[in-house]
């Protein structure tokens, strides 16, 4: 196996995949202040003990904004391009649901360049319970993939994700700051061994090992 995580100079562009592209900086203030509301939102629905004439209220008026939005739509698959704290650049789909910047279901995750991979911190909320007080084990494995995906598009090229094996070492709280981070193990032709942690109070709850398939470009 040839161990190379130098980082791959050709990048795709997705414009040249037809995808629109959008830049981080240029996202309205309104619309992350939007986003970071509906995320209270999504929050506050979840748990709310509102009397019945509240919730009518709230439901009329979301249905309200609903239509008001849905007047002007991005197309499904804009991407955004970000700079991670050294410079480099991603490119992510802007509705991804773990990192994506405009989806309120998306939990605060800006992962950032490191030597050899990735990290950075979230803190969940009840959206992304499972057992009581606890993360839910299907969004250990997202942000574990995120992470791992992220690691790899840095490191060498985007790609696509073809095995995540995931081990709950501890269960992962909720309220909570957890530290995400992804190294590029090695590289094998398209194949990029990826391993991901996930630590509250500096244990780690969970580890990933993933196998990571780059998009195939012109390098023979
Ligand atoms: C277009 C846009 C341009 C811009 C791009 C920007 C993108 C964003 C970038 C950055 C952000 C990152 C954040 C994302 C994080 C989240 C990632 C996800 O959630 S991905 C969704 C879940 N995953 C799937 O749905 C995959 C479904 N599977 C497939 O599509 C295929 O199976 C795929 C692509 C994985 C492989 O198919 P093949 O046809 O391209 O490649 P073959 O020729 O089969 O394999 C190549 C090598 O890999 C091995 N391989 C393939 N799959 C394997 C497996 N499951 N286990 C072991 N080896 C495998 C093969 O044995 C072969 O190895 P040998 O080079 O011959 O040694």
């Amino acid at each position: 196996m040839t161990v190379n995580t130098q980082p791959v100079a050709e990048r795709p562009d997705p414009r040249a995949y037809g995808l629109p592209v959008v830049e981080q900086d240029q996202i309205p203030d309104e619309l992350r202040s939007l986003v970071d509301g509906v995320r209270n939102l999504v929050d506050a629905v979840s748990n709310t003990e509102a009397d019945s004439a509240t919730l009518a209220e709230a439901d009329a008026a979301v249905r309200a904004l609903n239509d008001r939005l849905n007047a002007a739509r991005r197309e499904v698959g804009t991407m955004v391009r970000r700079t991670m704290g050294d410079g480099t650049d991603e490119f992510g789909t802007i509705t991804n649901v773990v990192a994506g910047t405009t989806n309120p279901a998306a939990p605060p995750l800006d992962l950032e360049h490191v030597e050899g991979g990735v990290q950075g911190t979230v803190t969940l909320n009840t959206t992304y319970q499972g057992p009581p007080g606890l993360v839910h084990g299907g969004w250990i494995a997202a942000l574990l993939d995120q992470a791992v995906g992220s690691a790899s598009a840095v490191e060498t090229s985007p790609g696509m994700t073809a095995k995540l094996e995931v081990n709950y070492r501890q269960p992962t709280p909720l309220f909570t700051p957890l530290e995400i981070s992804a190294r590029v193990r090695s590289t094998e032709r398209r194949k990029v061994y990826v391993t991901g942690q996930i630590r509250a109070h500096g244990q780690v709850t969970a580890e990933a090992e993933a196998l990571m398939i780059r998009i195939p470009m012109d390098e023979g």
